[in-house]
């Protein structure tokens, strides 16, 4: 059994709990008292390349990474260093994540958030709206196409922005017939773990102009990002050297100032 299908097997186990204590209509009340999600999409269509900073505890692949004991804290730190999104992981046996952290980081700050899991169930974006997301994270190769393209559409009637993730060419294509416009290729292969930082040069030029196309996982500073840019990435999604680093704020306004560097500010 891969990692991915290990993870997908927990995450179905704790849905089916979290319906039975809180069922769907239920839910869907809750969400009738929360503000409307943010333009997610629009904060990455600005110009230049934004910045997507991680609330991030643990991995499969690292095991954990740091103690984040207030992550409403850190998620200033990344709203002052200037991050376009913040991604918050929910999914907790492998993450160590929770609703908790992203209620917690909403109240915190204006900054669009992505829930990020693994999300195979309308119920879960109900959720996302009500703790306080803009955005949602489909993987494709964690989602049938059916699935994907009624989650897609589903998460939109929402308000939610979906990130489509892929990592090869099936994926892209995939990802396109769902109706994506915001798609991230992450370079980790949820499979094996390994991270493959040509995967984003390989994959971008299947992938429309008119997407937002994000580059995901392995990025260690500025230099990255300056690579992922100039082979067309509109943003970059950052976790491990965020929460390992010594400083988050200025880790993310390093990135930042690279990403507003006039050359790229001006291909927009
Ligand atoms: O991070 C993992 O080990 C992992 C394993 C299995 C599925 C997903 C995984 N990570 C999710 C992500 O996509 C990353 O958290 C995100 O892209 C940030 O990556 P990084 O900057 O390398 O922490």
């Amino acid at each position: 059994m891969s990692v991915l299908d290990e993870i997908l097997d927990g995450v179905r186990t704790d849905l089916a709990a979290r319906e039975a204590e809180l069922p769907l209509d239920r839910l869907k009340a809750l969400a009738e008292s929360v503000p409307t999600p943010k333009d997610a999409e629009a904060a990455l269509r600005r110009p230049g390349v934004h910045v997507i900073a991680e609330v991030k505890r643990a991995s499969p692949s690292k095991g954990p990474l740091a103690s984040i004991g207030d992550p409403a804290a850190l998620a200033r730190d990344y709203e002052a260093g200037g991050a376009a999104w913040i991604s918050v992981l929910t999914e907790q046996r492998r993450f160590q994540g929770s609703l908790a952290d992203l209620e917690a980081v909403h109240k915190a700050v204006d900054t669009p958030l992505l829930r990020k899991d693994f999300v195979v169930s309308s119920y879960q974006l109900w959720e996302a709206r009500v703790f306080g997301a803009s955005a949602i994270l489909l993987i494709v190769a964690a989602l049938p196409q059916e699935a994907l393209v009624s989650l897609v559409e589903r998460a939109r009637s929402l308000g939610l922005t979906p990130l489509v993730e892929v990592h090869d060419e099936d994926e892209v294509a995939r990802a396109l017939d769902a109706g994506a416009t915001v798609v991230g290729v992450n370079a980790r292969n949820l499979k094996t773990l390994e991270v493959d930082r040509d995967t984003f040069a390989r994959l971008a030029p299947r992938i429309p102009a008119d997407c937002v196309k994000i580059a995901e996982s392995g990025i260690r500073g500025p230099h990255d990002l300056l690579a992922y840019a100039g082979a067309g990435a509109g943003a970059v999604l950052v976790g491990e050297s965020l929460v390992r680093g010594r400083n988050p704020r200025e880790a993310v306004a390093d990135l930042v100032t690279a990403g507003a560097h006039p050359a790229l500010r001006d291909r927009n």
